[in-house]
C-alpha cells in the first residue's frame, strides 16, 4: 500500500465520523421523512390489507418462474415454458433469466433484500448468486384486539410496529430495540428483548405463519395445524420458504414504565441479582456490565400514569444522554433508584446510540452540545452506515472488533462472564435473561429452563490479545460445552458438524425434505458460516 493510500486509510478511519455527520445524518433523516409519509398515505388509505393477496401472489409467481428455469436450463427443453406464466410481466422475466444465468444457473433462492439492509455486520456471498425473490411485503395487516393479535408482513419494521400498535394502548410482547430490525429476520433469525425471561424469543410470541413453499404453494400454519413446519420456521434462516405474513400475540400496554436501576460492585452480587430478577415477576430485566465486577441491573414494570410526585424522564428525546451512559452514572451515586420512562422510549433505549456502536464512530456523539444541535438527526441509519463504509473500515472491524450474541444457560452466567472476560475484555456487556420453552426445533430441549443472552459488542482489550477467528473459536467451544448458542447474525467460525451439535436439526432435516427444500434453499450454516459472508 502506498503512502497516498495509507493516509487516505487513516483519515477514512480517523475521522468517519465527518462523512457520518454532513452526509450520512442528513441523508438518514431525509429516508426517515419519505418513509414516514409513505406509510401515513398507505395507512390514510388503507389500501396494504388489500394488496396482500396480490403482492404473495408475485412471490410464488417468481418462485414457480424460478423452478421453470431450472427445468429449462438443466433440460434445454424450449422457452415457451418460462413465458407461460400469466400475469408476470415478460421483461422482468427476461432480465431474470439473463441474470440467474449470469450467475451460473444456480437452483438456490434467497430473498431479495440486499444485504447491506440486513441487521448484520457483513453480507451473504449468496446474495450475489443466488436466484433472488422479491418479497416486497411492508404492511401492518391487521390488528385485532378481540384475539389480541396483529398480522403483519415480513417487512415490517420494530420502530413502525410499536408505532402502530402503541397509540391504540397495544404491544407485541417482544419489542427488539433496534428500530430497523424487521419481523422476517426476527422469525427466521431470532428476537430477543428485556420482557424475554416471561415471554420467550420473539417466535415464541407468533401463533401463525403464512409461507411460500418451494414449489411456489402457499400454506398458512400453527403450531396445531402443521407442528413440524411451525416449529422448524424459527431459526431456519429462510431455508425452508419465503415469510409472507406472521401473526403475532399482542398485549395490552400502558404509557409508562417504572424502571428500577441496582448497581453491584462484584460479580457474585451482579449474578445473583440478575437470576433473581430473572426469575421474579417484574415484566423487564435487563443488565449491563461495564466491568466485570461492575454493572446495573435493571427491573422494570409499566404503570398506568406517573403520580404527580414522579418526575418522567423522556430518555428518547434527542438532547438526552445515550441510555447506557445514563444508566452508567447510577454506579456512581451507588444508591438503587427508580424513574418513570414513555414506554416507547424505553423501548427504543438502544435505537439512539446503537447500544454502545455509535461511541466508535461518532466520538463525540454524547457531547452535551452535540447533542442540543444534531441529536435530533442520530442516529445514521445501520443500513446507511454499511452500505457506504470502506474496505478499510471493514479490515478494522474484522481485526479489531468482536460482535457476538451467546445464549447460554443462566446457571453458566458466572464463569462465561470470567470466560468472556479472560478472551476479549469488552465492556460494556450486554445480559438479558430469556425463557428457552421445550418446544421442538433448532434449539429443542429436554425441559423449559432460563437463558441468559450476553451479548459482547465492541473492541477487546489490548491486554487479551484478541485474534478474531481463535478468539470466537475457543468462546464457541466454550458456548457449546455449556448447552448454549450463538446468535445467526453474527459470523460462526464453527465447522458444519460442530454448528449441526450446536442447533438441533433433526426436526429441520425432516422437514427439508420433505418439503423438497434442497434443491431450493441451502442450508442455514452455508447461509450464516463465516465463509459464506463478505
Ligand atoms: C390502527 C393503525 C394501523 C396502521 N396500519 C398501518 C399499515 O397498514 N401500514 C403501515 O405501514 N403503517 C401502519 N400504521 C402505522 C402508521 O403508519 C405509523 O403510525 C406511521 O409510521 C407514523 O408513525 P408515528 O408518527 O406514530 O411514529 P413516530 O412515533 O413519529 O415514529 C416514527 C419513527 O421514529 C421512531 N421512534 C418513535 N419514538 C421513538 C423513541 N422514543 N425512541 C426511538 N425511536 C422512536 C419510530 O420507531 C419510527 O420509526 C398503522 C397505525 C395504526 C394506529
Ligand atoms: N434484539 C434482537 O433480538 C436483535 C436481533 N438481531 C438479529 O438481526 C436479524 C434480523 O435482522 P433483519 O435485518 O430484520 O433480517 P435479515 O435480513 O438479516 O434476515 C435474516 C434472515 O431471515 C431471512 N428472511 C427474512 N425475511 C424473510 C422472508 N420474508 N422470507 C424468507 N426469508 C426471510 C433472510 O433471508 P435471505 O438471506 O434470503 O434474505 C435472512 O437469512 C436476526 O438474525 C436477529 O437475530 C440483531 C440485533 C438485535
Ligand atoms: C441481540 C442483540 C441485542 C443484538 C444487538 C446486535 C447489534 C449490537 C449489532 C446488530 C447489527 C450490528 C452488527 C452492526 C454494527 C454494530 C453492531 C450491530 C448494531 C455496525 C453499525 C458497526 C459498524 C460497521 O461499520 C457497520 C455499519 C457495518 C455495522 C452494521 C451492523
Amino acid at each position: 500500500m502506498g503512502k497516498g493510500d495509507q493516509l487516505l486509510e487513516h483519515v477514512l478511519i480517523k475521522y468517519r465520523w465527518l462523512f457520518v455527520c454532513f452526509f450520512l445524518l442528513p441523508a438518514s433523516f431525509l429516508y426517515e421523512l419519505w418513509s414516514y409519509f409513505r406509510n401515513l398515505i398507505v395507512f390514510k388509505l388503507s389500501s396494504a390489507p388489500g394488496k396482500h393477496a396480490s403482492k404473495v401472489q408475485k412471490v410464488q409467481q417468481q418462485v414457480v418462474f424460478a423452478k421453470r428455469a431450472e427445468t429449462f436450463y438443466f433440460k434445454r427443453s424450449a422457452s415457451i415454458n418460462i413465458i407461460n406464466i400469466k400475469t408476470f410481466p415478460l421483461t422482468i422475466i427476461f432480465f431474470q433469466v439473463r441474470e440467474w444465468n449470469k450467475n451460473g444457473q444456480q437452483g438456490h433462492m434467497c430473498t431479495a433484500r440486499p444485504g447491506w439492509q440486513t441487521m448484520s455486520f457483513r453480507q451473504g456471498l449468496y446474495k450475489k448468486s443466488f436466484y433472488k425473490v422479491e418479497v416486497n411485503l411492508v404492511d401492518v395487516l391487521e390488528i385485532d384486539t378481540e384475539n389480541k393479535t396483529v398480522r403483519v408482513e415480513p417487512l415490517v419494521s420494530m420502530g413502525q410496529l410499536s408505532a402502530s400498535l402503541a397509540p391504540l394502548g397495544w404491544t407485541i410482547p417482544i419489542v427488539p430495540e433496534i428500530d430497523d430490525l424487521t419481523v422476517g429476520g426476527l422469525i427466521l433469525g431470532t428476537g430477543i428483548e428485556s420482557s424475554s425471561h416471561q415471554f420467550g424469543l420473539f417466535q415464541h410470541i407468533c401463533v401463525e405463519y403464512e409461507l411460500v413453499l418451494a414449489d411456489g404453494s402457499l400454506v398458512t400454519v400453527t403450531k396445531d395445524s402443521d407442528p413440524d413446519l411451525f416449529y422448524a420456521v424459527p431459526w431456519s434462516y429462510g431455508t425452508l420458504g419465503f415469510l409472507t405474513a406472521a401473526k403475532i400475540m399482542i398485549v395490552p400496554c400502558t404509557k409508562f414504565i417504572k424502571l428500577n436501576y441496582k448497581p453491584v460492585y462484584s460479580l457474585n452480587d451482579a449474578v445473583k441479582e440478575f437470576s433473581e430478577a430473572s426469575a421474579s415477576k417484574n415484566q423487564f430485566v435487563e443488565g449491563i456490565m461495564f466491568t466485570l465486577n461492575k454493572g446495573v441491573i435493571m427491573t422494570g414494570n409499566m404503570i398506568d400514569e406517573p403520580q404527580p410526585c414522579d418526575k418522567v424522564n423522556k430518555i428518547g428525546l434527542w438532547h438526552k444522554p445515550w441510555f447506557f451512559k445514563h444508566v452508567e452514572s447510577f454506579l456512581v451515586t451507588g444508591k438503587r433508584a427508580s424513574e418513570i420512562l414513555p414506554l416507547r422510549d424505553y423501548y427504543h433505549r438502544h435505537t439512539r446510540s446503537i447500544f454502545w456502536e455509535l461511541q466508535d464512530i461518532v466520538p463525540f456523539g454524547n457531547n452535551r452540545l452535540f447533542r442540543l444541535c444534531m441529536g435530533w438527526l442520530m442516529p445514521p441509519k445501520i443500513s446507511f452506515l454499511k452500505l457506504t463504509q470502506t474496505d478499510a473500515v471493514k479490515r478494522l472491524y474484522e481485526n479489531n472488533h468482536i460482535i457476538q450474541d451467546m445464549l447460554v444457560p443462566i446457571t453458566n452466567l458466572k464463569e462465561s462472564m470470567q470466560m468472556f472476560n479472560k478472551e476479549t475484555k469488552v465492556y460494556p456487556i450486554w445480559l438479558c435473561p430469556f425463557k428457552l420453552p421445550a418446544d421442538p426445533g433448532m434449539l429443542c430441549a429436554p425441559k423449559e429452563r432460563m437463558f441468559v443472552d450476553i451479548g459482547i459488542y465492541g473492541v477487546p482489550d489490548p491486554s487479551v490479545n484478541f485474534k478474531p477467528m481463535e478468539t470466537t473459536r475457543k468462546i464457541e467451544e466454550f458456548v457449546q460445552k455449556c448447552e448454549g448458542f450463538q446468535m445467526l447474525y453474527a459470523d460462526t467460525y464453527t465447522t458444519k458438524e460442530e454448528f449441526r451439535r450446536m442447533f438441533d436439526h433433526t426436526l429441520y432435516d425432516r422437514v427439508r425434505s420433505k418439503l423438497a427444500c434442497t434443491k431450493a434453499f441451502p442450508e442455514v450454516y452455508d447461509k450464516v458460516s463465516r465463509a459464506a459472508r463478505y
